[in-house]
């Protein structure tokens, strides 16, 4: 009985012992599988854990996802957002990118983390236009960034240099509806007569008062004239627009294969040629321009800009930044006013009930014997919501300016490393059921109920509508640029009525530049509309 009774405690302790071993074996083994799962889901960095990075296409050797993106790059990152989610990775050539598809993470990006992701990599053609990144656009986002940001903001556009500037546009747009009145009954090219407008406005803003005789500015160096900056600007903004393969591959960039760093520079050559003899024959105190300017005791940007560039304070910049900083004003203005401009009238075109309203409104706050002026545009709601629908439809910047974080940081429970490339699918973003009632129809109207416009306005504070950005990169010019796109389209919908010319189908295919464009220009045709044929003169 002893024996059985110490045979059975024996027993029970070797069944313990195994029991013991066991477990820890056990134990030992679910310790191995989660280090084994961590190491091969994370990077571990310093002995922290730090989570993956996000999914993502594989791509190619070398060339990474580069060949599988078409001409429309929207299509591209809805379907691969559709299959990996609202963040996800993919190498264009050798460099990372990742993109972000989502309102929730979008507002990550630019609210919680928007310190880091306030940062920007320029690429070669953005380096050679900003004078070596001296400017808001392309700068990290380093204290010279913030204080010409913040010139640009609360001196140059503040809203009583806008109001001063109020006669250049209009004058321009005056212009602009005389011209296209001479051609009526003839196919008109909207994108290109809104272009022009704008860069004639931003041109007299920034250089001052216009013509003598036609083509000549006064505030121009002697033989200088309008062509020459309109040529240039066009140049720089049809370079910048471009595709470089150098961006993608780095250690081709000296090759520069497309010949496209060469090409910008020789057009900063011939704009900093004129920015110069401008500015020496504006400061030097015996030329006749510097006296002109004086007796006429007006401001243009330039001559704000110069008085700052003199003080000693902490808004003083200096000539290579005050320069930079024109040449930011003018990419950033022309191609996508004029783009959204061109987008809202095809929309208006392609959907009659709008036109109807559109020209209703206007005839209502204008008047058929009167003609567009400034002061009727915040009277113009339904337009105001005919333009944030058609920002919805078709942002002309639709993943905003590529933002580069300064440290690695924690996305939607992914990591985004320091020093990638980060898009923010604004695209996408604006197509979301989950935020917008039948995302693919247009409907001006779901802007109009009073708490969804205080809702959806463009100050990015609702991180489902981004047309101008969000946080510290959100565009500086959007009161400018809302001015002028209002101003040029209201008056040529008000001045004319447009039908295509015979045969002609609108056509939504989409180009890519600096801003996303119609990839067919939008040709129509002009009748007029108002009474009094004087106020076309
Ligand atoms: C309808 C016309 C315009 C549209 C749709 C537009 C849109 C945008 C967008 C989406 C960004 C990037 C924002 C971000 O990364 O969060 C941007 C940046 C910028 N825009 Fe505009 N913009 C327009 C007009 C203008 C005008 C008229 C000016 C100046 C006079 C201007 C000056 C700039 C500058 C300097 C930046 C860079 C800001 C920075 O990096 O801090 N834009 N714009």
């Amino acid at each position: 009985m002893a024996a059985n009774s110490h045979s059975s405690l024996w027993e029970d302790a070797s069944y313990n012992k195994h029991e013991v071993a066991f477990a820890v074996l056990v134990a030992m083994l679910v310790m191995l599988a989660i280090l084994w799962y961590r190491r091969s889901n994370s990077s571990m960095g310093k002995g922290t854990y730090t989570p993956r990075l996000p999914p993502g296409p594989k791509g190619l050797p070398v060339v990474g996802y580069l060949p599988f993106l078409g001409p429309n790059l929207h299509h591209e990152f809805d379907k691969i957002a559709k299959q990996y989610g609202p963040i996800f990775k993919l190498y264009l050539g050798s460099k990372l990118h990742i993109v972000v598809n989502s309102a929730e993470l979008a507002k990550v990006v630019t609210g919680e983390h928007d310190e880091s992701f306030a940062n920007r990599e320029p690429h070669i053609v953005g380096l050679a236009a900003s004078y070596g990144a001296n400017d808001v656009a392309w700068q990290n986002n380093n204290s010279n960034r913030r204080n010409l940001r913040k010139v640009l903001v609360h001196e140059v556009l503040s809203n009583k240099n806008l109001e001063a500037s109020h006669a250049y546009r209009k004058s321009e747009v005056r212009k602009t509806i005389k011209n296209v009145h001479d051609m009526v009954g003839t196919a008109v090219d909207i994108n290109e007569v809104s272009f022009s407008t704008v860069l004639n406005i931003l041109t007299r803003i920034v250089w001052g008062n216009g013509f003598v005789d036609g083509s000549k500015y006064t505030d121009l160096a002697e033989g200088l004239n309008l062509s020459d900056i309109r040529k240039v600007v066009l140049g720089i903004v049809e370079i910048a627009g471009g595709l470089n393969l150098s961006d993608f591959f780095p250690m081709l960039a000296r090759f520069d294969l497309q010949g496209l760093e060469q090409r910008i520079k020789s057009q900063m050559k011939q704009f900093d040629h004129i920015f110069q003899t401008t500015i020496e024959e504006r400061i030097n105190p015996k030329s006749k321009r510097s006296e002109e300017s004086k007796q006429e005791g007006r401001k243009d940007f330039l001559q704000i800009l110069l008085e700052l560039k003199d003080q000693n304070t902490t808004s003083s910049i200096n000539m290579t930044q005050l320069k930079a900083l024109v040449v930011d004003i003018f990419l950033a203005s022309t191609d996508a006013t004029s783009a959204i401009v061109e987008w809202t009238m095809t929309e208006i075109l392609r959907n009659p009930k709008v036109m109807e309203k559109v020209q209703d409104e206007l005839a209502e706050v204008v008047g058929l014997n009167n003609i567009v002026e400034e002061s009727h545009l915040p009277k113009l709601k339904y337009l105001d919501a005919v333009f944030k629908e058609t920002f919805r439809f078709h942002s002309p910047l639709p993943f905003l300016l590529p933002r580069t974080p300064n440290k690695s940081c924690t996305v939607g429970g992914y990591t985004v490393p320091k020093g990638v490339t980060v898009f923010l699918n604004v695209w996408a973003i604006h197509r979301d059921p989950e935020y917008w009632d039948n995302p693919s129809k247009f409907i001006p109207e779901r802007f109009l109920n009073n708490k969804a416009s205080e809702k959806w306005d463009y100050s990015g504070t609702n991180s489902a509508y981004l047309p101008f950005g969000s946080g510290r990169r959100r565009c500086p010019g959007i009161t400018l640029g809302e001015k002028m796109m209002m101003h040029i389209l209201a008056s040529l919908m008000h001045s004319f009525d447009w039908c295509l010319p015979k045969g002609e189908e609108l056509d939504l295919s989409v180009k890519f530049g600096i801003a996303m464009k119609k990839k067919m220009p939008l040709v129509v045709i002009p009748s007029p509309r108002l009474r009094d044929s004087s106020l076309y003169m």
